[in-house]
């Protein structure tokens, strides 16, 4: 996205032609008014809420660029194609965050102190949004004062001992003075020394507890223009100088003096009114008459702690009013006051976006009135510009409209200088109203001041008396009305005096004038009404967004939350989960020698098992089948490490299958166990049945023997018999030889007649037995 060059738009052109070119015309008389920036460094806590997003870029001494951040208004228009998120602004000067208060002072100050001092008039101002540093500018800190002590210090440098000390020459009106006679002197040192008093004991308080005061150094009379300086004192011969100084601020749109011991909680707000001649002044203002640096400094302390000011959102003492410092510098020759010049420092309260400071009730209508009166300065300024850029046709600036303007409009019409220090900071949260800000001061750089023409001498002084009346000045009254004649009213003056005719000429003039201004208020006040409501309709907008995003974010930060609690608890979760699975996993720890050696156990009963199974088979027996360990194995199902995702879960798994392993082989163990006392039992019967039946194969075995032997002898018994036999056959061969007849009867009487015969003759040897057959055993 381009930047917007404003001076190329013409947008927020500063420097446009035709306003130099009437500048240039129109002599020393005019000049444009003098804005400095301002940038303040980021403090340490904006650091840290990443405040820092390079929305204030500066670019050269003069130039800056604003970035919107992300998230401003600014950078959703310009995504909605409404504006740019790029503005550029170029300045008189523009002082960075490391400048110095002393830089500040030298850069942007000295000038129109110099001016000051040389009897012209001059305001200076700090405006920018809350918490930007327009009081730190202003005021400093006691370490780091502010360019308001340095001025004081410039002056009362410049001053030396050539101060006035008779306190009866005192600032009357706008710019009169007035005549004290030795009462009213009296009541004037009495009435400082009641304020200073009061600071007093604070003051040394102070001193005894920390270091001597800085030196501010402001050094003014040796600048480049000392010599000036000097020579204007030498010039000035007997002149004298006397300062005087008020300090007020406008709180709810009334005017307070800071410099009054308040006796009661309610203070009693001052008017503004006009001095006859269109000047606006604060009646019974306080003025106090300073001698030296260290009574202004108390005065400005007393002033300080009289101030409004709260703790925002933003600034934790914020200054909820517009301050003013003002001094007159009386230059008095004897008795005679030759000039008088006033040089003003405002310290403006700060404009803000009342939801961004989170302000309510009292806040919130500070908040109004402050945005009001700014509102309204923004006007005269817009009006001052526009009038001047028609060619300096008569513009209606609504100067009137609020206490501030009202009391700004002589230095926009010719009373003196007027320079604006615009204070901003580089916060990201802030863009958009420090943009606004911005875009205010483009406008203010535009108007052209009517300077008084430096040739002419300053105007001297009117003099007043106690009571107020003019006083005699070589013979002649002045003319200037006292306080008393002034109506009672605001900004009306006394009239009464003049001529019936010129009286009704003047009602008719006026009537008119009236009724015009009337219409012109009417259709200011409708454009006011519109531009507000626009403002709160904006307002509204902007706070229901802000509601919304608030809302969103709060939802998304609660989301965030309950993410980030279910995480810790799923964490948790999981490390009691691990814990459990390390103290299981250390209960169940067993050493790699004693698990070898379990093994080594389980593999000899294994073997042990099989061996008695094949005993048992050997023996013949119907064994159940045993579940070998290998088998068992192998039906067991493994864990699958592949499945499980995460660590805790495998562990648990592992854990379970390893308290599993365990436990079966342990039952396994108890099982084998069993089984082997049951092998054992049955090895012993079978042990004892085979000693049994030993015995009895024993007993069979001898009676066999005892059988086998029976056997033998019958056998050896029947060999006999068979020899024997034999012999009787060959004895009967030899017979049956020798008689024929005897053999043939013998024959006839049969072999087994004959054999009965042999057998029952007595036998002659010992061949002769009896056939008889053995007793058989009855038992195998
Ligand atoms: N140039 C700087 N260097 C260091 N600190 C600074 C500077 N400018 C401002 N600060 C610090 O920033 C804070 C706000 O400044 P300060 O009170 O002056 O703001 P402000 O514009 O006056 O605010 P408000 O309008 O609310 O009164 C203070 O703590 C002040 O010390």
């Amino acid at each position: 996205m381009q930047p917007a060059d404003m001076d190329l738009t013409g947008e927020f052109s500063v420097f446009s032609p035709s306003l130099q070119q009437t500048v240039m015309t129109s002599g020393a008389g005019q000049q444009m008014m003098q804005i400095y920036l301002r940038v303040r460094p980021f403090s340490k806590e904006e650091l840290s809420a990443n405040e820092d997003q390079d929305c204030v870029v500066i670019d050269d001494g003069q130039t800056v660029t604003l970035n919107a951040p992300k998230g401003s208004a600014t950078m959703k228009s310009s995504e909605k194609g409404i504006g740019l998120s790029i503005h550029k602004f170029s300045f008189s000067k523009v002082f960075g965050p490391q400048t110095t208060q002393d830089e500040l002072f030298r850069g942007a100050v000295r000038t129109q102190v110099f001016d000051f001092l040389e009897g012209e008039n001059a305001l200076i101002f700090s405006y920018g949004v809350t918490n930007a540093g327009k009081t730190f500018t202003i005021q400093g800190t006691p370490k780091d004062p502010g360019i308001l002590p340095r001025v004081l210090d410039a002056v009362f440098s410049y001053i030396g001992g050539l101060q006035y000390h008779g306190m009866d020459l005192k600032p009357y009106l706008m710019n009169g003075i007035q005549f004290l006679d030795a009462e009213q002197v009296k009541q004037e040192r009495t009435a400082k020394m009641t304020v200073l008093a009061s600071v007093k004991e604070e003051c040394d308080h102070q001193r005894l507890s920390s270091s001597p005061e800085p030196s501010i150094s402001s050094d003014i009379t040796l600048s480049s223009s000392s010599s000036s300086s000097s020579n204007n004192l030498a010039e000035a011969g007997g002149d004298q100088f006397a300062l005087w100084v008020a300090f007020f601020e406008i709180y709810n749109e009334c005017v307070y003096d800071l410099l009054q011991p308040s006796q009661s909680k309610k203070r009693s707000s001052l008017r503004v009114c006009d001095d006859g001649a269109g000047n606006a002044y604060v009646k019974d203002l306080k003025w106090i008459n300073i001698q030296n640096l260290s009574e202004a400094n108390k005065l400005l302390q007393f002033g300080n702690k009289n101030r409004s000011a709260a703790a925002t959102k933003i600034n934790q003492s914020s200054s909820r009013s517009h301050s003013i410092f003002t001094m007159k510098l009386l230059k008095i020759d004897g008795q005679t006051v030759e000039r008088i010049s006033e040089f003003s420092l405002c310290d403006l309260a700060g404009s803000e976006r009342c939801n961004k400071a989170k302000t309510f009730g009292e806040r919130l209508k500070e908040a109004g009135n402050i945005n009001n009166s700014l509102l309204i300065l923004g006007k005269c300024i817009s009006a001052l510009r526009s009038g001047q850029a028609d060619g300096m046709k008569a513009t209606y600036v609504p100067f009137r409209e609020s206490k501030l303007t009202k009391l700004f409009q002589a230095f926009f019409c010719g009373k003196g200088r007027a320079a604006m220090i615009v204070n901003i900071n580089q916060c990201a949260s802030t863009y958009d109203e420090t943009l606004h800000i911005m875009k205010f001061t483009a406008v203010a750089k535009q108007v052209v001041q009517v300077i008084p023409n430096e040739s002419a001498a300053p105007s001297v002084p009117c003099l007043v008396g106690r009571d107020g009346k003019p006083l005699m000045r070589n013979g002649i009254l002045e003319g200037y009305p006292s306080e008393d004649e002034l109506f009672e009213e605001e900004d009306d003056v006394d009239m009464s005096l003049l001529p019936q005719n010129d009286l009704l000429n003047i009602i008719e003039n006026l009537r008119t004038k009236f009724l015009a201004e009337r219409k012109k208020n009417l259709v200011q006040e409708m454009e006011i009404r519109k531009e507000m409501g626009d403002a709160m309709l904006q307002q509204l907008l902007e706070s229901e967004e802000l509601r919304i995003r608030q809302a969103e974010e709060l939802k998304e930060s609660y989301a965030e939350k309950l993410e980030n609690t279910f995480e810790m608890y799923k964490d948790a979760i999981k490390e009691h989960a691990y814990q459990c699975a390390m103290s299981n996993l250390e209960d169940n720890y067993v050493p790699l020698v004693a698990f070898t050696a379990e093994q080594e156990k389980a593999e000899a009963l294994k073997r042990k098992v099989s061996e008695l199974e094949d005993l048992l088979s050997s023996i013949g027996r119907g064994v159940s089948p045993v579940l070998r360990v290998d088998q068992w194995c192998q039906t067991e199902p493994l864990p699958d490490a592949g499945e499980t995702d995460d660590r805790i879960k495998q562990l648990c798994q592992e854990n379970g299958v390893l308290e599993k392993m365990c436990e079966d082989n342990k039952q396994f163990i108890l099982y084998l166990e069993k089984r082997l006392v049951d092998l054992s039992q049955t090895l012993q019967h079978v042990r004892d049945d085979f000693l049994e039946k030993s015995d009895d194969a024993e007993a069979l075995r001898k009676t066999v023997d005892q059988q086998s032997k029976s056997m033998e002898e019958v056998l050896c018994q029947n060999a006999e018999k068979d020899e024997e036999i034999a012999s009787l056959k060959a004895e009967i061969e030899k017979l049956s030889q020798k008689s024929p007849v005897q053999l043939k009867t013998r024959t006839r009487k049969g072999l087994l007649a004959n054999i009965k015969d042999v057998v029952s003759s007595p036998r002659r040897g010992p061949s002769s037995h009896s056939l008889v057959k053995p007793p058989r055993t009855a038992k195998y």
